[in-house]
């Protein structure tokens, strides 16, 4: 089925009468929008959010929110964009950054801690505190332009997390303690903060709470170098929450620059390649694969270039039928080595890494001197090359196998559940499918060889 998305676009300051002129354009803009976005900017939330800015010295008006079949919200252009154009320039006065909270009335307090708390932890109780004053803070149109709630790890309920692939399994279920640690770590500090509340501090600053604020900073900040603060930790201070511009979606294929600019005092990103009008604006967030982008972001991207299915050491331990004396060792020396990790399926079959990994694996017990030739791409016996490929036969068939077990899981977890997990079923499900796509394709290439 093909959905048509028109959009309608009134903007909030636009004139009522547009004239014959103006009515015929805007007729044509309708027709010409068709497959992307709905205008979001008439919304309140959006009014008052760029009323707020425009107070802070936010003056471009080319960007606006929109829905989008594919991305939902994001940020569409009503203008055309050339490379080398900007497309968002943020006043240094819109940005959240550590400096902006030691310098609010919560500055002291964080002054005083001791040991130091870190950049991260200080914009979460920030953003915490700002959520919680509502229609009292000073931040509030950029705090309810914040999703409500995310789909990366750290929300993932567990039965969700068993249906990952491996290491995101294991990389989400650890980035959900860490979410736990820190505010097991953090009470005795949220406490120091109870002059600044009427209300109980264990009521305001819960582990939902931290959630949140947490996957706020780690899914939306634009990278920016801050200067080290001694009175926070020494981890790195690279945070900005950026409003406006942090409703700029990613794109694998996007090129942009994105910077500081030390003489304007504004976070600005300018486009590498051209953009229509009424087109969604993109960003890259880097090269990342689907795991990676579901384990940080909450989305899988479809037909992401930078794509692989990863393969662990207990997936090649279980494919191992001919163990000889020295897989051990031979698992060891790979470890050592850092070829243990990285070992990939991707859009073009087995990497040089995991095939390289295979043929160490399988060497003949004679061959131990030549380990460390194999591992630099030395060649190998064609008797080597044919049982490596039979090896990576037998771990892409595992992983197929894997695969399938898992979207039987999905199906039936579909049928016992209410659609309450339908997002994150619909999540896992996409890059399981992926997965299975990268599979096929390289079990074909390996029959093939
Ligand atoms: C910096 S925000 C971008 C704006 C966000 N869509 C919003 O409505 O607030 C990053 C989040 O947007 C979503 N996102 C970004 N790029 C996406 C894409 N290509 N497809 C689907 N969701 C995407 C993910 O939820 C991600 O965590």
């Amino acid at each position: 089925m093909c959905f048509i998305f028109l959009i309608s676009l009134e903007l909030p300051r636009m004139k009522k009468n547009l004239g014959r002129t103006g009515r015929k354009r805007k007729k044509k803009d309708k027709q010409t929008h068709v497959g992307t976005g709905v205008n979001l900017s008439y919304r309140l939330e959006y009014v008052q959010l760029r009323k707020w800015l425009k107070l802070r010295g936010f003056t471009s008006c080319h960007l606006l929110p929109a829905s989008f079949p594919d991305t939902g919200r994001g940020l569409m252009t009503t203008k055309e964009l050339q490379a080398g154009d900007l497309i968002i320039s943020l006043p240094e006065s819109c940005l959240l950054t550590t400096s902006t909270v030691l310098k609010s009335y919560m500055g002291d307090y964080i002054k005083r801690w001791k040991p130091p708390v870190s950049p991260l932890l200080a914009l979460c109780v920030f953003l915490i505190a700002e959520l919680h004053f509502g229609t009292q803070s000073d931040w509030k149109p950029y705090i309810d332009s914040l999703p409500k709630t995310f789909d990366c790890a750290a929300y993932l309920p567990a039965n969700i997390t068993d249906l990952l692939p491996e290491p995101l399994r294991g990389k989400a279920k650890n980035q959900r303690v860490v979410v736990e640690e820190l505010y097991l770590s953090s009470r005795k500090f949220f406490h120091s903060l109870q002059p600044l509340f009427t209300e109980k501090i264990d009521d305001i600053f819960t582990l939902d709470a931290l959630r949140w604020a947490w996957s706020s900073v780690n899914t939306r900040t634009v990278y920016m170098k801050n200067t080290q603060s001694k009175f926070l930790s020494r981890d790195v201070d690279v945070y900005a929450l950026a409003p406006y511009l942090d409703l700029l979606n990613h794109s694998s294929t996007t090129q942009v620059t994105a910077v500081f600019n030390l003489n304007t005092r504004c976070y600005e990103i300018k486009a590498e390649s051209r953009w229509q009008r009424y087109e969604q604006v993109f960003i890259c967030y880097g090269p990342h694969d689907s795991q990676r982008l579901l384990l940080e972001y909450g989305f899988v991207l479809k037909r992401n270039p930078h794509s692989v299915v990863y393969v662990t050491e207990d997936v090649l331990q279980s494919c191992m039928t001919n163990k000889d004396n020295l897989v051990t060792q031979k698992f060891c020396y790979l470890k050592e080595n850092n070829f243990l990790e990285n070992l990939t399926f991707g859009c073009d079959g087995p990497s040089w890494r995991l095939m390289t990994a295979l043929k160490l694996l399988c060497l003949g017990p004679d061959d131990y001197s030549t380990w460390k030739q194999v591992l630099l791409g030395g060649p190998v016996s064609v008797e080597n090359e044919r049982m490596s490929f039979r090896l990576a036969q037998s771990v892409c068939n595992y992983l197929l196998h894997a695969n399938n077990k898992s979207l039987q899981k999905i199906d039936l977890m579909r049928l016992h559940n209410r659609g309450d997990l339908k997002e994150q079923l619909d999540l896992i499900q996409h890059l399981r499918e992926e997965e299975l796509h990268l599979l096929k394709y390289s079990a074909e290439m390996l029959t093939t060889q």
